[in-house]
């Protein structure tokens, strides 16, 4: 069954060159503590908790660099090229939406150290109000209004003053209208949507949402992220966690078994053989442990499934053990920069009797992705189709860390 589409589009502006940064790269791309600042704006879209729909837009050059970069997000995403100013960029952004979209967050790469919650507030407030929202915080500094001069002429009343951040939460029509009918060029999509008529109405930001403007605020933006990287095992690492399931389950073989246990019927399990046991019927060796953890595995990291990466129209895997699929499985993760954390899979079935090879099939297991697997068995109390011995199924989860 398809997922449904998701309703959440979120549109990460990071296109423009930063000229008051004033490095040579354009500001999404420049590292902060080894990743790019469009990388670190990742972590918290990636933990929005609902399904979104996104879209990346960056300079035309390096819509590819972008689409590289981000491979290991965990989540699909459209990388898109942007215009010169902001406004051209939420509109490139804004065109390739799906429609299942019905709310859109428009927000600045520039800001990478926006909390998840203030994306979550954004939301909820949009779903709550119907109209457009924005996050803000107050000014602190005394404000004058001054003229062309520097003449003094007012002291503003600040506590009317919000600080505007973002991400920019909007329905997705009033958006859209606000861009179509737009005619003079903004810094923000609030005050298109305003120009219109439309409400907007600001929730809490946050301190954390600082935008990197100056050479001052990515050195700001340094020290968070060496604070962050101190904590680094419980704080980003744990953003980096994955965890995937995996089921399969076959048919015992009607062919008696053989004493070689090669295509005539034998069981092969967590990548044992057991000589004397009826083997499991299917294009491989149906070994069900295996192709459960590879599926875990696969989940965890968005690469697809077992059928999906390795078909049955590959003669290589026609009988194929179970190591040669973790294997493969393994490379897949390891090309995409994933790291098993470990895995635990359980077999349920009447025969054979598992235990006392439990430690043999951790140990090899273990050994072949290099990482603790625990294998455990049940049976089901004689329901269903392991109840009857007419096959095995094995249930699998993997923890993975995803790359940086
Ligand atoms: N043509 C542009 C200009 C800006 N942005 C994005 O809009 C956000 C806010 O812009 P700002 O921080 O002001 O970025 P720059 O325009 O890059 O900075 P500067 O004004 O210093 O050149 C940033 O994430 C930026 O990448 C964009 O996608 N396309
Ligand atoms: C939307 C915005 O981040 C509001 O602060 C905007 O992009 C700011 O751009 P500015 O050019 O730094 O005002």
């Amino acid at each position: 069954m398809s997922s449904p589409a998701p309703s959440i589009g979120v549109v990460v502006v990071a296109a423009g060159s930063g000229t008051r940064l004033g490095r040579a790269t354009p500001k999404a791309f420049v590292e902060v503590a080894g990743r790019s600042i469009l990388s670190w704006a990742m972590d918290s879209v990636r933990g929005i908790s609902e399904p979104i729909e996104l879209v990346v837009v960056v300079p035309a050059a390096l819509v590819e660099a972008a689409r590289s970069q981000l491979a290991s997000l965990g989540l699909p995403f459209a990388a898109v090229a942007g215009g010169t100013t902001r406004q051209q960029s939420v509109q490139a952004g804004l065109s390739v939406l799906g429609d299942g979209v019905d709310v859109v967050l428009v927000h600045d790469a520039a800001r990478p150290f926006t909390p998840v919650e203030v994306f979550e507030r954004v939301i909820a407030a949009v779903r709550s109000t119907g109209s457009g929202v924005i996050p803000g915080q107050p000014v602190i500094d005394t404000i004058k209004g001054v003229d062309r001069s520097g003449l003094v002429l007012e002291t503003v009343d600040r506590s009317r003053l919000t600080a505007v951040q973002t991400p920019q939460g909007f329905p997705r029509a009033q958006l859209a209208e606000a861009y179509e009918r737009a005619v003079e060029d903004v810094t923000d999509d609030a005050a298109l949507v305003q120009q219109l008529g439309g409400s907007v109405s600001v929730v809490a930001g946050d301190p954390l949402s600082f935008k990197i403007t100056t050479p001052h605020d990515l050195e700001h933006a340094e020290e968070l992220a060496a604070r962050t990287a101190g904590a680094d095992s419980a704080g980003s690492s744990m953003m980096r966690i994955r965890t995937g399931i995996g089921v399969d389950a076959h048919a015992f073989s009607s062919s008696s078994p053989t004493s070689s246990g090669e295509g005539g019927g034998e069981l092969w399990l967590a990548g044992l053989h057991w000589p004397g046991e009826r083997g499991l019927a299917g294009h491989s060796d149906g070994d069900v442990v295996a192709h459960a953890i590879c599926d875990a595995l696969l989940s965890a990291s968005g690469l697809g499934d077992l059928g999906s990466c390795f078909g049955t129209s590959d003669p290589e895997l026609a009988g194929a053990h179970g190591e040669v699929f973790l294997r493969r499985t393994l490379a897949l993760l390891t090309e995409s920069g994933f790291t098993v954390v470990n895995v635990a899979v359980q077999l349920v079935g009447n025969r054979p009797r598992f235990a006392p090879r439990k430690p043999e099939a951790d140990a090899l297991l273990t050994a072949l992705l290099g990482a603790p697997v625990a294998v455990s068995a049940t049976t089901t109390d004689g329901l269903g189709s392991p109840g009857r011995g007419e096959g095995l199924t094995a249930i699998a989860t993997a923890l993975l860390l995803a790359p940086r």
